[in-house]
This record gives structure tokens, sequence and C-alpha cells, in this order.
């Protein structure tokens, strides 16, 4: 007989003699369980016995105890009853904690099923993703918030998945935010170089900052407010009565500024207007504002009249003789500017001051003049737009998204800062901000939410402070007082105001020689040989 049988033989006898002592201590180790079982309900109602009935509890089991025992057989009579209730209670299988099901695991099985038609390859040896596969190959970490819903998410994808196709992210995408929630916003964070991608669900940003003044150098203008990852600072602001610091989205504009004009796209009623205004309020201190309302609706009459405030149009006309103004002043200062820098002279102070070029929904008056066969304000807007930066002049355009394509090239072009409001789609998204966002916005969001995207930075998260109109009678009252209070009168301009009608400014032309012959003045008291660059300034013509 070979060792191999000798050892397969050994094994089964002590399989058998294994199986034999299990049988035979079967009752004992029913008992056994039962006992414990009596135990610990013992300890339990002696736990949950009152402390002052514990002693008559005491004394009446003792009692019952000696009645036994003084009874013929009493004590094997209730060593017996005893083995068999413990036999009883011990047979019963220890009842399994009746196991919750897990809503994290089932909401991860659900996501991970719902993933794997997009992920899986059907040649793949060792999928990831698989009908009959579980979530814990793919998914590598999670995180669940206090309601249960899911908070953040890594998860893995097979190399061949085409993530660097737009469409085939956005597909992915959308799964995730219909398996964990429509109602929030995630930040999708794709790793093409280790194929994993990560989700985190955001927090919804703050709506209750109403317009007021706000902590920033002159020539930044706060768009509105982000989340921590979208802002390098935090500046002081009034939220529901109290200080706190919020990260705000600052544009800086001015002839450093390589954003010097924004465009700000949205869906009806999601807030461009608002926008408008809330830029208005902190451009005023410091600048002169001229306001198109191409829509017509009266939403910036509370700019009426305001001083700083040289023109609100609601007509063609109108528009077209502010813009055409507009165009003519850019020179003039463009001119003033060149004559300054060419002779070393300080510039006049109003070629300095901020002119603001404020458009709402400037392609309904580009149709109107398409009608009636007149100037288009849009092609009125090519000099400041291409000059406004060195002249001081910023060009603001706010246009509902769906008219994203009867923007003229130039404006589309020169306008570097971005804003989108209201719910886009990942298209339009894209269109109006030049870039794919990494985030899926919320199915419902609030007015006034949106992307914004300064120059050729990542896209942030915007929500402008609720800047009312305060002639809405619908608005609320403490809302529409904070924007009255921020209305600029008389009295509280911080600087002299410029004149107040475009024809009051002086003409380019004779500005332009005025500066030419202080200059001519200036060159014959420092010598001969300046006299040459005093002909180059009279040679260089307004631009
Ligand atoms: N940031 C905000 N906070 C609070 N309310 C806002 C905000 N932005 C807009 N609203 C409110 O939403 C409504 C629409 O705003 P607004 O007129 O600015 O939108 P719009 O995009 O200009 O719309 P439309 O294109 O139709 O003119 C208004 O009642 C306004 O008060």
């Amino acid at each position: 007989m070979s060792l191999t049988r000798h050892l397969g033989r050994g094994r089964d006898l002590a399989r058998t003699a294994g199986d034999h002592a299990a049988d035979m201590f079967a009752p004992l180790t029913l008992i056994a369980r039962g006992l414990r079982h009596h135990a610990e309900w013992t300890r339990s109602r002696w736990a949950s016995t009152p402390k002052e009935r514990r002693g008559p509890t005491l004394f009446l089991t003792a009692a019952l105890a000696l009645g036994v025992f003084l009874l013929p057989h009493g004590l094997l009579f209730a060593l017996v009853a005893l083995a068999a209730s413990a036999a009883w209670a011990g047979r019963r299988p220890k009842a399994a904690p009746t196991a919750e099901p897990d809503t994290g695991d089932l909401k991860l099985a659900a996501l991970y099923a719902a993933l794997t038609p997009y992920l899986a390859g059907p040649d793949d040896i060792s999928p990831l993703y698989s009908i009959d596969g579980h979530y814990k190959t793919a998914f590598s970490g999670w995180e669940f918030d206090a309601d249960g819903r899911l908070a953040a998410l890594e998860v893995a994808y097979p190399a061949y998945f085409t993530d660097t196709e737009p469409a085939a992210r956005a597909r992915i995408e959308q799964v995730v935010q219909g398996k964990a929630g429509r109602a929030r916003e995630y930040r999708f964070d794709w790793d093409e170089e280790s194929n994993r991608l990560r989700v985190t669900a955001l927090a919804p940003l703050p709506t209750d900052i109403a317009a007021q003044p706000f902590v920033t150098a002159p020539g930044e203008i706060v768009l509105g407010f982000t989340d921590a990852q979208g802002s390098s600072r935090t500046i002081p602001v009034l939220q529901a009565g109290t200080t706190a610091q919020q990260p705000p989205v600052v544009w800086r504009v001015g002839p450093r500024s390589a954003e010097p004009h924004l465009l700000a796209l949205g869906s009806a009623g999601s807030g461009t207007s608002t926008l408008l205004r809330s830029i208005a309020l902190q451009a005023l201190p410091y600048g002169d504002l001229v306001v198109i309302d191409g829509a017509g609706t009266g939403e910036h009459a509370c700019l009426v009249n305001r001083p700083g405030v040289h023109t609100v149009e609601t007509s063609l006309h109108g528009a077209v003789a502010a813009l055409e103004w507009a165009a003519k002043e850019t020179e003039r200062r463009l001119g003033l500017l060149n004559a300054a820098r060419h002779t070393g002279i300080a510039a006049p102070e109003d070629t300095t001051r901020p002119l603001w070029l404020l458009l709402d929904h400037p392609t309904e008056l580009s149709e109107l003049a398409q009608a009636e066969n007149r100037p288009d304000p849009q092609d009125l807007l090519e000099i400041p737009l291409r000059h406004g930066r060195a002249a001081r002049v910023t060009v603001v355009v706010a246009e509902d998204l769906e008219a994203l394509d009867r923007l003229r090239p130039t404006v589309r072009a020169t306008t570097r800062a971005k804003v989108v409001l209201g719910p886009a789609g990942a298209d339009l998204g894209r269109a109006a901000l030049g870039t794919a966002l990494d985030i899926t916005p919320a199915a419902h969001t609030p007015a006034g939410r949106g992307y914004a995207r300064i120059g050729a930075a990542a896209p942030v998260r915007l929500q402008v402070p609720a800047t009312v109109d305060p002639l809405d009678e619908d608005a609320p009252a403490q809302l529409r007082d904070a924007v009255i209070g921020l209305l600029p009168h008389r009295d509280t301009r911080t600087e002299a105001p410029a004149p107040s009608t475009p024809a009051a400014l002086p003409d380019p032309a004779a500005a332009v020689a005025s500066v030419t012959e202080r200059a001519e003045e200036m060159v014959a008291e420092l010598g001969a040989d300046l006299a040459k660059d005093a002909k180059g300034v009279r040679s260089h013509p307004a631009r």
C-alpha cells in the first residue's frame, strides 16, 4: 500500500471520528447553548428590574428554590426541567441579526449596473465592468453624506474607454448624475493618465447675498460668489445679518486687464439683467455709464438721471446715437492718451475715467436695425471693443443664450470674460464659455446661478448677488432697499462727474489739437532736438 493511500485513509478515519464526536456531543452543545441563552435572559431581567424590587425578587426566587429542594425528587425534576428547557432554547438557531439593507450598497450596485453598458468591453478578458460583476472591482472609494446621498466617488474605467471625447464623457456624467441625484451639481475630474474618474457632489452656493459695497480694489468687479475651489481669496460680506467670508469671482478691468470686456449669456429669467445691474452699481463710484436696454423692459430705469450715467437708451434711435458717441469718445480718448504718452505729460483726467457701455439684449436692436436699414448697434461696438482697453472703455453685453449665433464675431471674440447663467445644455454651455464644463448643473437652479470663465482660466461656479430692480414691486423690500442704497446721488459721488450728456463732451479732433498744441509748447521749451518728436505727435492721427 502506497504512502498516499495510507495518508488518504488516515484522513478519512480522522474525518469519521470527528463526525462521530460531533454527533456525540451535539446534545451537550445544545444544552450548553440553551443554558447560555437562559443566563443571558436572567442577566437582562435582573438589569431591567428596578433596584427596590430586586430584594423581594431574590427572596421569592430563593423561597421557590428551597420549596423545590424540599419536594421529594424536587432537585432531580428541577434539573431535568432545566436541561429540557435549555435543550429547547438551544435548539433554535441563533437568530441572524436582521441585516438592514445597506442603502449605500444598493446605490453603488445600481450605479455600477448603470455604468456597465457604457464601460464594459465584450472582448475584455478580465473586465472591470460586467453584468455579473461587483461594484468593488471598479469603485475604489466612496463617501455618503449625513442624508445617505453619494458625496464622493472614485471610479476606475478601462483604458479603451474614449475619455478624450466630450460626448463619451457626457454620457457617463449623465448616468452618474442620474443615479446620484439630479438635485445637486457634480464635479467630474477625469484623470486620463490613470483611467480614473473622481466625482464630487458640490454644496449649493449661497443665494442670500444681496447687493452691497464689496471690499475690492478699484477696477475689480465682483461678478458673484463661488466655492472655495473657484477663488483664491475671500472677502467679507453681509449675509443673513452677519458678516461672513465668501470666495468672490473677481473680474479685473482696465488697461492691464487681459479680459477687458464681458459677455453674459443666459436663458430667459436667469438673471443676466440683474448681473448687469450689479456691475453698474459697482462701476458707478469710479466711472461713467452708457446703458442700452435692447429688450426695452425698463429694467435699468433705476439708473436714469443718476450722476455718472450718461444715458439709458431703450430705442434703436437712442442706442445708435449713444453708441456712435461712444465710438467717437473711444477715438478721442485714444488720441489724447497717445498724444500724452508721446509728450510725456499726464493724460487729461476725463480720458482716464472709466467709461462703461452696458448692453442688455443688443441682438433685438440689431434685428430692428436690419429691418429699418439703419446702422447695427453691434457694428458700432467695434471700436470700443477693439480699442477700449487702452481707452478705459469697458463693454458688457448681456444676451439670451439662444441668440448666441446672432452676436457679431467681434463681440464674441473680444469679450474674453464670459458668464453663462441658468440651465445651459452641454453644447450651448461649451459654445458660450469656449470650453467644456467639468461640472454638471443641477436640474433646478436659482436665479443668478451659473458659471464664469475669465480669459483662459477654468470655468468656476457663480452665484450673482441678489441685485433686484428697485422699481420691481414684486421684489422683496429689503433687497430693493439694498439696491437703492447703492444708487449714486449727487452728493455721494467720489469723483467729479463727467459731462452728463454726450453732446457736452469736447470734440475729439479739437481735443487732440489742443494736446498737440500743448506738446509743441513743451517741445519749444525743451529745445530744438525735441522738435522732431513734436512733429511725430502731429503725424499721429487719432485712431
Ligand atoms: N442673483 C439673483 N438673486 C435673486 N434673484 C434674482 C437674481 N437674479 C435674478 N433674480 C430675479 O429673477 C428674475 C429675473 O431676473 P432678470 O430680469 O435679471 O433675468 P434676465 O435673464 O434678464 O431675464 P430676461 O432675459 O427675460 O430679461 C427677477 O425677478 C430677478 O429679481
